[in-house]
């Protein structure tokens, strides 16, 4: 059954539950055609579980799968027309690169000469061309992971799913692979469910990401946003850095560290404490110690660490909260030093009050 105005992926009110225990809750999401969109979320959120069902593999106990207007929630995976690439690669050692990436096309029974002019295509695109007489155990890491990746868009599907494509790859490998794995989903206007727990990952290749807590969206939205504008402490600091202070709401200010008052972006005067959210490169070292003004503490240095690009400043402040603060490492910055007191500042434009 064709719905009408929804090409894509669909879920409507998903649940999981194995025994007593609910791993997914109630998940509703609408994924639009060509959209790449990313599950993030620590061991255990349910990421996979949730891909699982959308591939087919896992029967749903609540709620709805529509893949391209379909109704597919109890349709079985070969039905769904699904691309898929999983961790550890698996690809077949019994066969060739050529046979690999062919296996979707002759399961099908696809003509030999259009087999053979799609394989060509989608060996070109991962760049493996003059490979196709290789084996599995022939191939490095990064070259398996590419004939995995041919193999799943060989079929020209609208949607692919990915479970940690990447996990298995060193760091230089595993951006590059990003990178070209972003640039041919969108070359073929595919929809991309992609699962990871890397969240420098899922910012890089997403255009949206659902951040996961025990089986459920904690937030979800663009890379930028749920960065920029997390709206639990859960998911300020499962993605990067995060600061948050303690706050608590004095004669109309927002008041902690030492008395020192804050500004935040959006404020919620119905909050009466909270945490006041900054990102470490959004706070700045004062020349001097801490003014008397708005979103201004003063500590003092406990550690500093070289990070190359960044020199981060882990600062003690009067109640013993620690703020991170991430320094450009510009020419002819002095480095403060451990035990010298400082003062940190940032906007109320990028400091946000969150609950707990
Ligand atoms: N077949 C199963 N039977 C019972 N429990 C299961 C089963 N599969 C998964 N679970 C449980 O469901 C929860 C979610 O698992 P899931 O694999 O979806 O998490 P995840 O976010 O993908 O984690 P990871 O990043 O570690 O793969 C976990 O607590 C897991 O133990």
């Amino acid at each position: 059954m064709r719905e009408e105005g929804f090409a894509g992926v669909r879920l409507e009110r998903v649940s999981k539950a194995y025994g007593p225990e609910t791993v997914v809750r109630e998940i509703s999401l609408a994924i639009p055609q060509g959209e790449f969109f990313t599950l993030l979320g620590p061991s255990g959120s349910g990421k996979t579980t949730t891909l699982s069902m959308i591939a087919g593999f896992t029967l749903p106990s609540q709620g709805s799968i529509h893949i391209d207007g379909r109704d597919a929630t109890r349709a079985p995976p070969r039905a769904r027309g699904l691309g898929m690439v999983f961790q550890n690669y698996a690809i077949f050692p019994h066969l060739d690169v050529f046979g690999n990436v062919a296996f979707p096309l002759t399961v099908r029974k696809v003509p030999k000469a259009e087999v053979a002019r799609r394989v060509a295509e989608a060996l070109a695109m991962v760049k493996l061309t003059g490979l196709e007489k290789r084996f599995a155990r022939q191939l490095s890491g990064g070259q398996q992971q590419r004939v995995a990746l041919a193999r799943a868009i060989v079929g020209q599907p609208r949607v692919v799913l990915m479970d940690e494509p990447l996990g298995a790859l060193d760091k230089n490998l595993r951006y590059h692979m990003q990178v070209e794995i972003k640039e041919i989903s969108r070359r073929l206007g595919m929809t991309v469910v992609y699962v990871t727990h890397d969240q420098e990952e899922a910012l890089t290749m997403s255009d949206r990401i659902a951040i996961m807590d025990r089986g459920r969206i904690a937030q979800m939205g663009p890379p930028r946003e749920v960065y920029e504008r997390p709206e639990s402490a859960f998911v300020a600091k499962f993605l990067g850095e995060a600061n948050l202070i303690r706050a608590r709401r004095r004669d109309g200010a927002l008041r902690g560290a030492g008395a020192a008052r804050f500004e935040v972006a959006a404020d919620r005067p119905g909050l009466a404490e909270g945490q006041v959210f900054v990102r470490p490169e959004k706070v700045r070292l004062l020349p001097e110690g801490a003014a008397p003004a708005a979103n201004q503490v003063a500590g003092t240095v406990r550690h500093t660490a070289f990070l190359g690009n960044v020199v981060r400043y882990e600062v003690t402040l009067p109640e013993g909260e620690v703020m991170l603060c991430d320094a450009t490492n510009a020419s002819g910055t002095v480095l403060r030093q451990p035990g010298e007191p400082v003062g940190l500042a940032w906007n109320a434009a990028d400091a946000l009050l969150l609950e707990g």
